[in-house]
């Protein structure tokens, strides 16, 4: 029972301001105290494989290290889900400084970034594509990162932005485990929301993990120099 956050306040949102019929859009402001504990909820169960990571590309609105979904070996099931979901792809969010950069926020709270692990629903659709547009055609992972200690799991990502610098840019990147970028917590809040870059569908089960994983400055600092997006 989490409150949805109108688009247009969205301090960053620069697009039309109303999404035709809206009604779950993402990101939102998850208010602890509004949220319902769920006894029964089981737990989110994630099993990857790091031999389906394929590439690191630059789309320009992120970098996006994407997975062989042609097979089942890289899943996430459990919790709200009725079947295994396949993980397709995961990027960040972040912003120019480390006063803002999340796309949710909790009890007002912005992180300096955020990481989204996008799946698709392997039996119910063909294509992530074809799920992307689809009622229950998605399940995304989002995991705060906040300033501390330096994170070993994300520095062989760090190391390698710099071949994907500029926008459409895409690396080889063989090998990578992103469960290493999960936090040891396993609690969770779950809504349903939309995606929160266009095309906006809302065809998103959010799964947003409750504690953050920490990244030191100089990893972040990297990002922000590193990556530039617009050219
Ligand atoms: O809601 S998000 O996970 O930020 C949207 C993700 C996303 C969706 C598509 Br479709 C393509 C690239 C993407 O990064
Ligand atoms: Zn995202």
């Amino acid at each position: 029972s989490l409150q949805h956050k109108d688009a247009n306040l969205h301090p960053l949102w620069k697009g039309p301001l109303d999404v035709p019929g809206g009604s779950r859009q993402s990101p939102i402001n998850i208010r602890v105290r509004d949220s319902v504990f769920h006894p029964n909820l089981a737990p989110i169960s994630t099993q990857y494989d790091p031999n389906t990571c394929l590439h690191i590309w630059n789309n320009g609105y992120s970098f996006l290290v994407e997975y062989d979904d042609c097979t089942n070996k890289s899943v996430v099931s459990g919790g709200p889900l009725e079947n295994p979901f396949r993980l397709k792809q995961f990027h960040f969010h972040w912003g120019v400084n480390n006063d803002w950069g999340s796309e949710h926020t909790v009890d007002s709270k912005v992180f300096p970034a955020e990481l989204h692990l996008v799946h698709w629903n392997c039996t119910k659709y063909r294509t992530f594509e074809e799920a992307v547009m689809e009622d229950n055609g998605l399940v995304v992972i989002g995991v705060f990162l906040k300033l501390g200690r330096r994170n070993e799991k994300l520095q062989k990502l760090v190391d390698i932005l710099p071949s994907v610098r500029y926008k459409d840019a895409l690396t080889e990147f063989n090998y990578f485990d992103p469960s290493g970028l999960l936090p040891a917590c396993s609690d969770y809040w779950t809504y349903s929301g939309s995606l929160t870059t266009p095309p906006l569908t809302e065809s998103v089960t959010w799964i947003i993990m409750k504690k953050p994983i920490e990244v030191d400055h100089s990893q972040v600092i990297l990002v922000h120099q590193v990556f530039v997006t617009d050219l």
